[in-house]
């Protein structure tokens, strides 16, 4: 079937092209589209793939939302913004669906730029509530006036920010309305006292009975809008209150309600909104993968999805030629811990983006999962070293800016030795400039007494993982990118490196480029093009931005015209630390043409890895064109003329 005769039926959907529209259904009416919505979600990310599970929760929410509230000029903020692709085909965007995490295309999450629906960025888990509670205050104020609703999930809540915003909601006392979507799930099984204590309010709540009441009172009352009134005292006379951790912080505490049963949303939303006069947290429990079987049944619950066949659920997988980074890093890390039962591991809510998953299997008592919570993670892995252990903290680079302030103050001035094994460096694809790993080599570098290595293929990745193993003098940091590695041959075993030390690709003349990480197989392939019109350039890996290989980088300046940096994050990493170098030792009063190459001082938005480094200026024939350009090379189809 063609992709467009794949298109589901969606008759009251038809009728909606933005909440307005809404407002003219009937309840009964509004769980159709609940229907039409969920067909049309599962259908635009059989082609697109993305994060299908969460918004396939949040359905019926979304609807009631969008029905009860008045947005845009409510607001409606997403913690995450994984779960919005509901949201958006409710919102005008239903006609660019498709185009989900593409270039060009829509955002995979919340983008103030996208929409007026979209009154917050997310990506990042747990800001919904510190935003909402903003935008409260600020209409309090007279700024932008509207409801703020701060939609945030299970394993969302369990991270310490959430917490920092409610203690500041509960103080204040203002409007907010907070929805806990309790779905059982982080992108694993939630972990965590806060997670059982959920489980905990909602087995031990009415829940069922309050389910059967609801529907008792709906089929004994009329049609009229009174219905949902009287139904919806009914449910808040019978909902479990009193006594929550939720209402010790301030909050009005109603739930758990069945977040997929309309009956049920729309008359405590409904009501909620009318009397609301301080901060109130409704806990609404829905099922992640909710409507569509192969979701229900994944071990992900369909949290993150390939393209894939409706009929079958079967995901269009593109068979890798290279082991993925994540997992030789797994697997490293295993080899050393069976040689070494010191080394533990420690993910944030990650274990299966980051291959602990594989490691947690084989030493469960050695490996943490501490939630979504870097913070705590990092200077947890602090602690773990202080007591004698070897701690590999493995967390994705964008994470990790979530935990800067412990790796300075609790790992750094403490010369701890953490592990950093930091997954997703560079740029990352279809999550876009939100998950990008620009930043870590400019904010771990400039610490006193941090290694920092970046692997520049998978080989080098296992002897990084040894090198950190061994390492014991403080802390250390290895990065590595998303995706496959560049299928090479891979060693026995990791031997650890020799800090500080880079080594020489291939020897050349005139121009030497220095690379950090993965953009080796560029510059290589940059050199290989330079060869083709006669200057034969020398290629070197630096493998370390801290410490400098002073020895190799002062060689390289004396013996060419143009030295060339290439690193995979922004400014203020590895080139600036070789500027930095440069200038000490005056080598630029010697006349040496120096370039470092880095990402741009911009946020590029999503797109596949290889289309994001050529807008970033990284590819192969950028690198080539630079050293041409500095060489003062100028080329004519295949002539080249040196430039007066
Ligand atoms: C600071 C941060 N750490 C980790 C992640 C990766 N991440 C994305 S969604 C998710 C789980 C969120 O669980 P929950 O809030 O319960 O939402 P659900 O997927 O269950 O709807 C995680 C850990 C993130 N987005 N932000
Ligand atoms: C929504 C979120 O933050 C995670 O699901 C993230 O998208 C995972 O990234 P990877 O797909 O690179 O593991
Ligand atoms: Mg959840």
């Amino acid at each position: 079937m063609t992709e467009a005769e794949n298109r589901p039926k969606t008759p009251l959907l038809d009728r909606v092209t933005l909440p307005v529209d809404m407002k003219r259904l009937s309840d009964r009416e509004l769980r159709q589209l609940a229907d039409d919505l969920r067909a049309e979600t599962i259908s635009a990310v059989s082609v697109t793939g993305g994060h299908l599970g969460a918004g396939l929760g949040v359905v019926e929410l979304t609807v009631a939302l969008h029905a009860v509230f008045d947005t845009p000029r409510d607001k409606i903020v997403w913690d995450v913004g994984h779960q919005c692709y509901p949201h958006k085909i409710l919102t005008g965007r239903r006609d660019r669906i498709r185009t989900l995490r593409t270039e060009g295309g829509l955002s995979g999450f919340t983008k103030r730029s996208e929409s007026a629906y979209d009154p917050f960025g997310a990506a990042h888990s747990s800001t919904s509530i510190s935003a909402a509670l903003g935008f409260a205050c600020a209409a309090d104020l007279g700024g932008d006036p509207g409801d703020a609703v701060a939609v945030i999930g299970d394993g969302a809540m369990s991270a310490g920010m959430a917490f920092e915003a409610m203690n500041n909601a509960g103080g204040l006392k203002k409007r907010l309305f907070v929805i806990l979507n309790d779905n059982e799930m982080s992108i694993a099984p939630p972990v965590g006292a806060l997670s059982s204590y959920l489980t905990r309010l909602y087995s031990g709540s009415p829940f069922h009975d309050l389910k059967a009441a609801a529907k008792g009172a709906v089929s004994l009352l009329p049609e009229p809008f009174q219905e949902g009134a009287r139904r919806a005292k009914e449910m808040l006379k019978g909902m479990a209150v009193g006594g929550t951790m939720f209402e010790e912080l301030g909050f009005s505490y109603l739930g758990p309600i069945d977040g997929h049963d309309l009956d049920q949303l729309l008359p405590v939303l409904r009501t909620a909104r009318a009397r609301a006069t301080g901060p109130i947290l409704i806990h609404v429990i829905t099922k992640k993968g909710k409507g569509y079987a192969p979701a229900e049944r994944a071990r992900d619950k369909g949290h993150a999805t390939g393209k894939f066949d409706v009929l079958t659920g079967q995901q269009a997988k593109a068979t890798p030629n290279a082991p993925a980074y994540t997992k030789v890093f797994a697997q490293a890390l295993m080899d050393e811990a069976a040689r070494d039962e010191k080394i533990v591991a420690v993910t944030a809510a990650m274990p299966d983006g980051t291959g602990l998953n594989l490691f947690a299997e084989r030493f469960p008592r050695r490996c943490f999962d501490v939630g979504i919570a870097e913070q705590h993670g990092v200077t947890f892995s602090a602690g773990l070293a202080a007591g004698g252990m070897k701690p590999f903290c493995a967390i994705y680079s964008t994470f990790l800016q979530r935990g800067y302030d412990q790796v300075v103050h609790d790992v750094a001035i403490q010369r701890l030795p953490v592990r950093f094994a930091i997954d997703r460096a560079g740029l990352v694809g279809a999550d876009g400039a939100t998950h990008a790993g620009a930043f870590d080599v400019a904010f771990l570098a400039n610490l006193p007494g941090m290694v920092v290595m970046a692997a520049a293929d998978e080989a080098e990745l296992v002897h990084m993982v040894a090198t950190a193993a061994a390492h014991e003098d403080g802390p250390i940091a290895f990065r590595y990118p998303r995706g496959e590695g560049e299928g090479v041959e891979m060693p026995a075993r990791g031997i650890p490196l020799e800090i500080g030390k880079g080594r020489v690709m291939r020897e050349g003349a005139r121009v030497a480029i220095l690379s950090f990480g993965t953009r080796l197989g560029e510059a290589l392939r940059a050199a290989e093009a330079l060869a083709a019109r006669g200057i034969a350039p020398t290629v070197a890996d630096a493998r370390f931005a801290k410490p400098l290989d002073r020895d190799l980088i002062l060689r390289l300046a004396a013996d060419h015209e143009v030295l060339l940096t290439v690193e995979e994050g922004a400014i203020g990493g590895f080139g600036s630390h070789v500027a930095q170098l440069l200038a000490d030792e005056g080598v630029f009063d010697r006349g040496l043409k120096f370039r470092s190459m880095v990402l741009p001082d911009t946020f590029i938005d999503q797109a596949s890895p290889d289309a994001m480094y050529q807008v970033a200026g990284l590819d192969a024939a950028q690198i080539e064109a630079k050293a041409l350009e500095v060489l003062g090379v100028s080329v004519v189809g295949s002539r080249m003329a040196q430039q007066p």
